[in-house]
């Protein structure tokens, strides 16, 4: 193959990173906010801010000696596929999505952390790498150093399998958008799901998962609860702050724990 994206010393297209800029980084965090970038990096060591291209902010930092990416992909799945693509060919092969999320189950609270299971393919871009009956599921590794972080920090959370929807208002069945407007065949989903066991709302785990898992590499979702579905379709802004903080702790902690564990990725 050639050109600029199959070129792994080049400047990958969309993030604007280059394996050098890596350092090693086998790592990688995934917020879908840029503006979650550095407050997540600043529980790193030495982290400091690489370089900004479209929705992709990027920083690097050290878990003890361990070099982690953190980079944002923006919102959906789509964003997401690119990133996890470009990274890959960068040399990442273990990702962390640290999102934020709309739980649907009455007994999920405000600022609980969510660990993935599973995530239903509500979305396009994961059919783009593997068929519909093709399950979305994180790494079993990588989540258990997730809980295993968060149990020992003491955070309320909760483990399951959510909804990754390409859309924020209809998708999650939300009647709050400036027309109303659910088409006939998302309502009543939400209560669907609910039927179902599934926790939670949010836009891109299941892409992460398979496309992940489409290409041998490892994958795992944490996401804070910022909306309570069950009581309103609003997301709750005096939560966010909080949630932010523990997801950066419980991913740099997840990480030690895995590489202890497990030695560096190859
Ligand atoms: O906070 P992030 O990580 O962006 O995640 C959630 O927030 C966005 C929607 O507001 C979607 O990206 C959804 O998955
Ligand atoms: O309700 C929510 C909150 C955050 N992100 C989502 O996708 N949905």
């Amino acid at each position: 193959m050639t050109g600029i994206i199959a070129d792994t010393k080049a400047i990958q297209y969309h993030i604007g990173l280059s394996t050098q800029m890596l350092c090693g980084a086998k790592y990688a965090f995934l917020p879908g906010d840029p503006d979650r970038v550095n407050p997540i990096a600043a529980f790193l060591d030495d982290a400091r801010e690489l370089t900004q291209h479209r929705e992709y902010r990027s920083a690097l930092g050290y878990v003890d000696d361990i070099p982690v990416l953190v980079m944002s992909t923006g919102i959906g799945a789509p964003s997401t596929g690119i990133a996890i693509e470009e990274l890959a060919r960068l040399g990442v092969t273990h990702f962390i999505r640290l999102g934020t999320t709309g739980a649907i189950q009455a007994h999920v609270q405000l600022g609980d952390l969510i660990i993935s299971e599973g995530a239903v393919r509500l979305e396009g871009t994961s059919g783009h790498y593997a068929p519909i009956e093709y399950p979305a599921v994180p790494s079993l590794a990588l989540t258990q150093k997730l809980v295993e972080a968060t149990k020992l920090r003491d955070y309320p959370y909760q483990t399951g399998i959510g909804c990754s929807s390409d859309s924020f208002w209809p998708g999650q069945e939300r009647y709050d958008s400036f027309s109303g407007y659910v088409p006939r065949h998302l309502q009543g989903s939400l209560e669907e799901w609910q039927r179902l066991g599934v926790l939670n709302f949010e836009m891109e785990s299941s892409a992460l998962f398979t496309i992940a898992r489409t290409f041998g590499l490892h994958a795992a979702s944490l996401c804070g609860v910022i909306a309570l579905r069950t009581q309103s379709e609003a997301v709750q802004q005096n939560v966010y702050a909080q949630v932010k903080e523990r997801l950066a702790i419980v991913a740099r902690d997840a990480v030690r724990l895995h590489h202890k564990a497990h030695g560096t990725p190859l």
